[in-house]
């Protein structure tokens, strides 16, 4: 089993705490060792003063822990534990040994189609599980993804998931780039969504890997406008396939968005994600 046999309570002495790995809105992240096992992790630190702002952070926080604990997946970023003292709450969480893939997106402008489609067959399977587990992440997005050792991504911050369906009010904090036109639509009460909000974010996702810049893009107002009308234009050197995937996630009615399954089958995954010899020579994709 991948899992390390870890106790269920932890303490900070139990941990050595290395540099910095980076830091967020609400909180720190070292690289730490837990010192008997020598297992390495990343040990995130929130201070109590700073979630009790009634910001509605230390909900986030409870779901994050309560969600992200109970996953199990290559393509997710495991939490192992938690833990407190009287100021600070601690997430042990993988160590992501590669980074924040909002960095490398940053550095490399934008991602070759091949990198694309293999981190999009990632998060499709990660997203698959996530739904089969009635959980909506909600907030997919490159800042919240991280990049494995081997190259593998893992989705992370699950602050802002929950489960669906679910018609909770978004404080809208942060970019609106990555919100389908069902969480933006604002008043009407009954702005009821389901995980297929996660298929329009897989889609402006794709685009922003291939384009370097999020599909809608532009002023907070017209950004509005523009993903209410899903108004968007796809540079003409995007590959046909890559166009059709990014057509077909980022339609306005969540029901006719293609299905996960359809993502992980379609032409553009199949010609840069089959395993092993050339996929021009092979009958059947891989499973
Ligand atoms: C860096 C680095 N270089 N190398 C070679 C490896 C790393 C590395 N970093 C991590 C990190 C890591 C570190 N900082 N961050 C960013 C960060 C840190 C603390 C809080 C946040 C945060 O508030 N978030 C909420 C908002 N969303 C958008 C975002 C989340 C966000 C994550 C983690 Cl959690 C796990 N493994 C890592 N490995």
């Amino acid at each position: 089993v991948d899992q390390p046999l870890v106790p269920k309570q932890f303490h900070l002495g139990m941990f050595e705490i290395g540099r910095p790995l980076g830091k967020g809105k609400f909180g720190r992240v070292y690289l730490a060792r837990e010192r008997t096992t020598g297992f390495i992790c990343a040990l995130k630190v929130l201070y109590k003063s700073e979630l009790q702002q009634g910001s509605g952070v230390e909900k986030q926080v409870r779901r994050e822990i309560e969600i992200q604990s109970n996953l199990r997946h290559p393509n997710i970023l495991k939490l192992y534990g938690h833990f407190h003292d009287s100021k600070r709450i601690f997430l042990i969480l993988e160590y992501a040994g590669k980074g924040e893939l909002y960095k490398h997106l940053r550095r490399e402008n934008r991602f070759p189609e091949w990198k694309a489609a293999q981190y999009t067959a990632q998060m499709a399977s990660a997203l698959r599980y996530l739904h089969r587990k009635h959980v909506i992440h909600r907030d997919i997005k490159p800042e919240n993804i991280l990049v494995g050792i081997h190259g593998e991504i893992k989705i992370s911050d699950f602050g802002w998931s929950v489960h669906a369906p679910n018609n909770r009010r978004k404080t809208l904090c942060g970019t609106l780039d990555y919100l389908p036109p069902e969480m933006i639509r604002s008043g009407s009460k009954d702005n009821w969504y389901d995980e297929k909000v996660d298929l329009w974010s897989l889609g402006v996702l794709i685009y922003e890997f291939l384009v370097g810049e999020a599909p809608f893009e532009d002023t907070p107002v017209m950004t509005h406008r523009r993903i209410a009308r899903a108004d968007m234009t796809i540079p003409e050197w995007v590959s046909k396939e890559a166009r059709d995937l990014i057509q077909k996630l980022l339609v306005l009615d969540p029901q006719k968005r293609l299905p996960l399954e359809d993502v992980q089958n379609h032409p553009w995954i199949i010609k840069h994600c089959v395993k092993g010899e050339r996929a021009a020579n092979r009958e059947k994709p891989l499973k």
